[in-house]
């Protein structure tokens, strides 16, 4: 069942004589506990369609129904209630300095019908969960950045959300920090039952937690699928621009077309990208291609990753062979479910 359906979003700035379409015509459907990623370079639209998801934007035109709601047709208060149930968090946190961290976690709770013992003890289970219960006293400029975000998603889930909007929610942080904050969140997916819309320009991310990608251009999403499809087949030059950081192939190709300026391909060689799906699908046909069809393999770069439970690898190689016997062996990869990509030489 679809949680979050936008239908037809536009979204239009005016700036004095200059009209800046934000967000146009986009619908997007997120079902109950996913964990959808919003991929996409800074300025492509990303943070102003899922604003659209609380109506902390109002889109110029569109639908937004949120469980069943129609959160266009809600008077104030009404919205003000069903935003409770979206959390969200944000890069720079946006902690209250005065505030303990108790206090910033229990500002959500002001208003609450709750009594005091029992915000008290909602406020101390937050903090648990984050694994920051012995932070309570503490001033947030005595934590560290990855300490801030567990305290904002303390506070992000004060009310009880279905649904929570991680807006570059760890893009301040480093590598390791920003993990830990990915694990957190795949945690109360899991525990809670949590819907996370995930917004990032970094598809690492996303690879680490989402089962959902969109991929966003100019206001439009131009490519979404699960992860697995999009990591194994990803259509657009965008995306496949984010999949090869992701995945580190950028890096290794720089490094390959170094080697071959040294050492360049010979007549009967060329370069071949390999990618597959699950742990047993490439390496049995690389273990018996010389004796299948009279081609050796040189690789140079392998890399095997699980996503969403499936083994995902991506190797280059160098084939070396006649062209015939080159060409047979790609079809019988092909034939057996693996991507060859012809990235250099084989034209003998
Ligand atoms: N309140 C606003 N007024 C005018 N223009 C805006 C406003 N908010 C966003 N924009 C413009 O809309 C476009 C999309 O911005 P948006 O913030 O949604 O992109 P983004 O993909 O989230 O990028 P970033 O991660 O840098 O925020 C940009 O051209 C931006 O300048």
């Amino acid at each position: 069942m679809a949680v979050i359906s936008l239908k037809n979003i536009n979204v239009t700035f005016k700036q004095k004589k200059r009209e800046i379409i934000a967000v146009q015509d986009e619908s997007i459907e997120i079902e109950k506990g996913d964990i959808y990623g919003i991929v996409g370079y800074s300025g492509a639209g990303k943070s102003t369609l899922v604003r659209t998801i609380n109506l902390l934007q109002r889109p110029t035109s569109g639908s937004v129904i949120v469980n069943d709601i129609d959160m266009l047709q809600l008077s104030s208060k009404e919205l003000r209630d069903q935003r409770k149930k979206i959390g969200m968090i944000f890069q720079h946190f946006n902690l209250m300095n005065e505030l303990t961290i108790f206090g910033n976690v229990a500002q959500p709770l002001k208003h609450s019908k709750l009594s005091k013992a029992d915000k008290a003890d909602k406020v101390n289970k937050l903090l648990k969960l984050v694994g920051l219960d012995e932070r309570a006293d503490n001033y947030p400029n005595q934590l560290s950045g990855g300490q801030k975000q567990r305290v904002a998603i303390a506070r992000a889930l004060a009310n009880d959300p279905e649904i929570l909007i991680s807006d570059e929610a760890t893009s301040a942080l480093d590598p390791r920090t920003t993990n830990q904050i990915l694990s957190l969140l795949k945690q109360l997916n899991r525990e809670l039952g949590l819907t996370i819309v995930l917004i990032t320009h970094e598809m690492q991310a996303i690879k680490e937690t989402a089962n959902k990608v969109a991929v966003m251009e100019n206001g439009t999403i131009i490519e979404r699928g699960s992860l697995l499809e999009i990591f194994t087949n990803p259509q657009k030059p965008l995306t496949k621009d984010f999949i090869n950081t992701a995945t580190n192939l950028d890096e290794a190709l720089v490094k390959v077309n170094e080697l071959l300026t040294t050492q360049p391909l010979a007549y009967d060689e060329e370069l071949i990208k390999i990618s597959y799906v699950g742990a047993d699908t490439a390496q049995p046909l690389l273990s018996t291609i010389y004796a299948d069809f009279g081609v050796t393999t040189n690789i140079l770069y392998s890399n095997m990753e699980i996503l969403t439970q499936t083994p995902v690898g991506i190797a280059v190689a160098i084939f070396k062979g006649s062209v015939a016997n080159r060409n047979a062996a790609k079809t019988s990869f092909s034939d057996h479910g693996v991507v060859i990509t012809e990235l250099q030489g084989g034209t003998n």
